[in-house]
Parts: C-alpha cells; structure tokens; sequence
C-alpha cells in the first residue's frame, strides 16, 4: 500500500471541556484533491492547528508521509506545506522578498532560494511581477503567492485552510484550477478546507466533518449514492439535520 501523504488516526482533541475532535481518522493519498467539508465550529482549524504541531493532539496519531509529528517533527514538517486561512504575505515586501524569506526559514540558501522563487512565481503565473510589492497584487494573485511561498521546500502535502474566503467567483474558481493542476502534474496530496458545496467535483474526496466527528469519507460521487441525495449538499444535510446546509 502506497504511504498516504497525510495519514490521521483516531484524533481527539478538547478545549476544557468543550471536545472539538472527536475520534478523528482519515487519509489523504498522494496525488489527491481531497476536500474537508465542515461548517463554522466543525472543528476544521484545530485539526489544521494538530496538523501543523501549534496544537499537541491529546490523543491518536498523526503521520505526514509517514512521519510521525510527536515523534519525528522535522521530518513530518519539511514534508507539509501550510496555507492559513488569514492572510499572511509582508505587503510592503516583493513577491520574490516574500519568498527568499521563507526560503531562509527553511534553511535554503540565497541562490538556491532565488531560483525556487522565480520557478513556483512562474508556476503561479506571477514571474513579471517578482519584483512587484505584494500590495499590488488581486486577492486571488495573493493566494497564489501563498501557495507557491509553502511549495517553495517541495512538500508533498499541501494543506489550505478555506483559501477562498474573500475571494470573487472567478477568483475562487481559477484558484481551485491551480491547485487541482498541481495536484494533477506534480502529484501532490492536497488537504482543502471548506465550507462551500460548489468546490466539490463528483471525483474529489471528500471527509464530511459534522461537530467534530468525522460522518462520512469517500469520492464524492459515492457519498451522494451512499446517501441517496441528488447532490452533495443533499447528502451533507441528510447527515447533519435538514437545518444544517452547506451553501
Ligand atoms: N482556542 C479555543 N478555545 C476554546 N474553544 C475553541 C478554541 N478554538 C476553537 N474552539 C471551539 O472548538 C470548536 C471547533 O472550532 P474550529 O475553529 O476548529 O472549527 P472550524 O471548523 O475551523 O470553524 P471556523 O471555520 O469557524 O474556523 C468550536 O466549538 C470552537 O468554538
């Protein structure tokens, strides 16, 4: 069996009392578009927050490539790149100054960085603007940067965090286009939150997160048969109560 590039197991996680996971398992395979559909209070972002080692899992397991990240933190980590929900690129900095400094944080020398940085501005479409301030840019051109800044060590996992909040309909979809290319060329695993029905393709996995317990994964074609709504948002409220759409 192929390692999956994320690979979580019966995760739990409680703020005081409050359980935000509960029993949380599911995995994202190498080359995969995978969606993780979930209402505000889901519990999307502290799984993020595990993930990323910000939070410590009070129980179950948590592999990036099969790297644990209790045990093995660097290793699981240098395989992982992160795009947070908030924005988070130095305005007054150029795109490529955005870049060397991450490149820096990761231990990549300046020469080294530098060409990283001109190969993912030109696979987000953005290398005549490297050395425009990061201010410039639309929205959407913003995320790009972002996403090509946590591609910049190489990653085999890719995590966003509803990266389309703030964004236009052709933003989002052209957004949704880059990062579906680059699962698809470079055969990426690809974690992307979300509460909006109309990101989902009839092929993407899906992982329905419902008050921090997990209520179904799959493709989501077979979610919705498994289910016997017409759609994915018919299944999703089948699940959670008629009152609980995604929109
Ligand atoms: N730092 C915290 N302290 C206490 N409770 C928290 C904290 N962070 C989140 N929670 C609670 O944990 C639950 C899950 O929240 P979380 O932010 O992970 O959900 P989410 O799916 O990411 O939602 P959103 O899209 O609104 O961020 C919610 O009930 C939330 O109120």
């Amino acid at each position: 069996m192929t390692t999956p590039a994320l690979d979580i197991r019966n995760v739990s996680h409680s703020y005081g009392a409050r359980k935000a996971l509960d029993d949380v398992s599911f995995d994202v395979a190498p080359g995969s578009f995978t969606v993780l559909l979930g209402l505000n209070g889901a519990g999307k972002s502290t799984l993020f927050s595990l993930v990323t080692r910000l939070y410590v899992a009070r129980s179950g397991e948590i592999d990036i490539l099969g790297a644990n990240v209790m045990r093995e933190p660097g290793a699981a980590l240098r395989r992982l790149g992160v795009v947070f929900q908030a924005r988070t690129l130095d305005l007054e900095l150029s795109l490529m100054q955005n870049l060397l400094y991450h490149a820096a944080l990761h231990g990549i020398g300046p020469l080294e960085a530098r060409r990283l940085g001109m190969e993912a501005l030109a696979r987000a479409g953005l290398a005549e603007r490297a050395h425009d301030k990061a201010r410039a840019l639309s929205g959407g051109q913003m995320r790009r940067v972002e996403i090509a800044r946590a591609l910049l060590h190489k990653p085999r996992l890719l995590l966003l965090d509803e990266p389309t909040v703030g964004l236009d309909i052709k933003a989002r979809a052209d957004l949704l286009a880059h990062v579906r290319g680059l699962v698809r060329d470079e055969g990426l695993g690809v974690l992307w939150t979300t509460h909006l029905i109309d990101e989902i393709s009839d092929d993407d996995q899906v992982v329905i997160l419902h008050r921090g317990k997990v209520l179904a994964t799959g493709a989501a074609r077979e979610i919705v048969a498994r289910s016997g709504a017409g759609d994915i948002g018919g299944a999703f409220a089948k699940m959670t109560g008629a009152d609980e759409r995604v929109s």
